[in-house]
């Protein structure tokens, strides 16, 4: 669906050299610190900014074959557009209508009622949160094969962004060979969502996984100094430094849970994944 080989875009201060994947019938989180380098990348991807080498692939093409049809198959939502503030969420239905074939009024106008948007207000009324909820239905209204989403959830209150992540699960639900790629800061909802993730940071990615396998095999091991003399670390693959003794990410739990059963293993998430690999130090 949409495959990146080395795409490298050179700041003054910042370069990005991204590879990854988003497959058919998955939802693929793109998860990072702030500057890490998502923007960058989705911008390279969609064109909006030149890139400075690799390659793009988008629904089997090389970038520079793409045709304007392929670009009606993608949705997006990107931090920094939008439409204009004088616009109603009416008239942006009769925009999506004239460009996409495939827009779907009615479901947009049942959507934006059940995301209580009003009608026929300005967008420039509307809050940073409804604006929000208006971008990403935007994105997902015209049946697009490839969404790619930078920071849809941003500004959005708890309820808001549960409806919006319940929206891109029925999305990919209903069709098998579309695909998602979203970044977000809050990596919470990825966990919640994603099939699998990139983590980027410094403008290098540092890891691919299914999220599954996060949950299930990796696990942050909590050790005093002695503990961690004795340990046999063959899995262990970052260590943090805590006042207690060493915080250990592991992605075999179940050797440690076997071999030390006195040992705290705790359940990690994708927030304190990321954490450990950019704050701690790898083995
Ligand atoms: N036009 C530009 N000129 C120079 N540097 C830029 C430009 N755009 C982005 N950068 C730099 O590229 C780096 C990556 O920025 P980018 O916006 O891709 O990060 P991000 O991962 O999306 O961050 P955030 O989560 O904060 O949105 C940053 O160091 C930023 O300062």
């Amino acid at each position: 669906m949409l495959k990146l080989t080395n795409l490298q875009k050179n700041y003054p201060d910042f370069s990005l050299d991204c590879s990854l994947e988003a497959l058919p019938g998955r939802i693929t989180g793109f998860i990072g610190p702030n500057g890490a380098g998502k923007s960058t990348t989705f911008k390279a991807v969609l064109g909006l900014i030149h890139s400075d080498g690799g390659t793009v692939e988008l629904f089997g093409r090389k970038a520079d074959t793409i045709r304007p049809s392929d670009l009606q198959r993608i949705g997006v939502v990107m931090a920094e557009s939008g439409f204009s503030g004088e616009l109603t969420v009416t008239d942006i239905s009769r925009i999506l209508a004239a460009f996409y074939p495939d827009f779907d009024a009615d479901w947009f106008r049942e959507k934006a009622e059940a995301l209580s948007l009003p009608m026929k207000k300005k967008l420039k009324e509307f809050s940073t949160g409804m604006k929000a909820k208006v971008k990403v239905l935007s994105a997902i209204s015209h049946n697009a094969d490839l969404l790619i989403l930078d920071e849809p959830t941003a500004g959005l209150d708890v309820l808001a962004r549960d409806q919006i992540l319940e929206m891109l699960r029925e999305y990919i639900e209903n069709r098998e060979n579309s695909s998602i790629l979203i970044s977000s800061h809050i990596s919470g909802d990825l966990e919640q969502l994603c099939d699998d993730f990139y983590m980027i940071s410094g403008g290098k990615i540092l890891c691919h996984e299914e999220t599954d396998r996060l949950l299930s095999d990796y696990a942050i091991l909590k050790v005093s100094p002695q503990e961690y003399e004795t340990l046999d670390k063959q899995y262990i693959l970052y260590r943090r430094q805590e006042s207690f003794g060493w915080s250990l990410l592991t992605d075999q739990k179940r050797f440690y849970i076997e071999n030390y059963p006195r040992m705290v293993v705790d359940r990690i998430s994708m927030d304190e994944f990321m954490m450990i690999m950019l704050k701690g130090e790898k083995l």
